[in-house]
């Protein structure tokens, strides 16, 4: 398994965010995505994940451009963006039902409370996610993450912002977890994390290369 960035560029309006960018990632890899406000982080994870096409360049999932696999590559990823998928009329658990339906993979009731109780959301589970505080949202979505160890990809654009010390561990436990699984993980954040992966890597949107 590997996901290969080859060549790509990205222009939003009349900006060029990046040109030429080129990595591979394998099994067991974290790469981390740095740069400032505004660098392309994110661009850069949506073109990734085929929310947004390269104006050159290609992505590649096990040597093939995803634009040719479509449903087949996007079986394969969990993407958790900035406005985190989560369904305000919903339950927090049954967000989690419904996500991992749409993904092919559907979780119980229960499994989807454990889930959410191991991110110490127990009473916050029956509540309709409008009602949670930014950080619980937040958990919600993350809470994807343990019930989607089969998914190889993870990309996730932010996921430590607005999550105490407590979340901010649990998480990467789940994500260390994962990486020691043989899983991939593309995440972009603004704090410095510790993660224990085979290879840690970090791209430079700034620098516009792996440093
Ligand atoms: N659809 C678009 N049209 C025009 N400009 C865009 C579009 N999408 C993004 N941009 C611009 O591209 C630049 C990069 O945005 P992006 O969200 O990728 O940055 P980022 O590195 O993730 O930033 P942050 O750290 O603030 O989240 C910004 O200047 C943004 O305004």
């Amino acid at each position: 398994m590997s996901l290969q960035a080859h060549s790509l560029t990205c222009i939003r309006g009349d900006l060029q965010l990046f040109a030429d960018l080129s990595f591979d990632i394998q099994p067991g890899d974290a790469l981390w995505v740095s740069g400032t406000n505004g660098s392309g982080k994110t661009s850069l994870l949506r073109m990734l994940c085929g929310l947004a096409a390269p104006a050159a360049g290609e992505v590649r999932w096990q040597g093939r451009n995803i634009r040719s696999l479509r449903d087949e590559f996007c079986s394969k990823l969990i993407y958790i963006g900035h406005a985190n998928g989560v369904k305000d009329d919903l339950m927090a658990w049954e967000n989690l039902v419904i996500s991992t339906t749409l993904a092919g993979d559907p979780v119980s009731e229960e499994e989807a409370h454990q889930a959410l109780q191991h991110l110490g959301l127990g009473r916050a589970a029956d509540l309709p996610t409008r009602a949670l505080s930014q950080g619980q949202r937040k958990r919600v979505a993350l809470a994807r993450l343990s019930l989607g160890m089969k998914m190889p990809l993870w990309i996730l654009d932010e996921p430590f912002t607005a999550l105490d010390k407590s979340a901010v561990a649990a998480l990467c436990g789940t994500i260390s977890k994962h990486l020691s699984g043989g899983g991939m993980v593309i995440y972009t954040t603004h704090q410095e994390i510790d993660l224990s992966a085979k290879r840690a890597l970090r791209l430079d949107m700034n620098e516009g290369r792996l440093c």
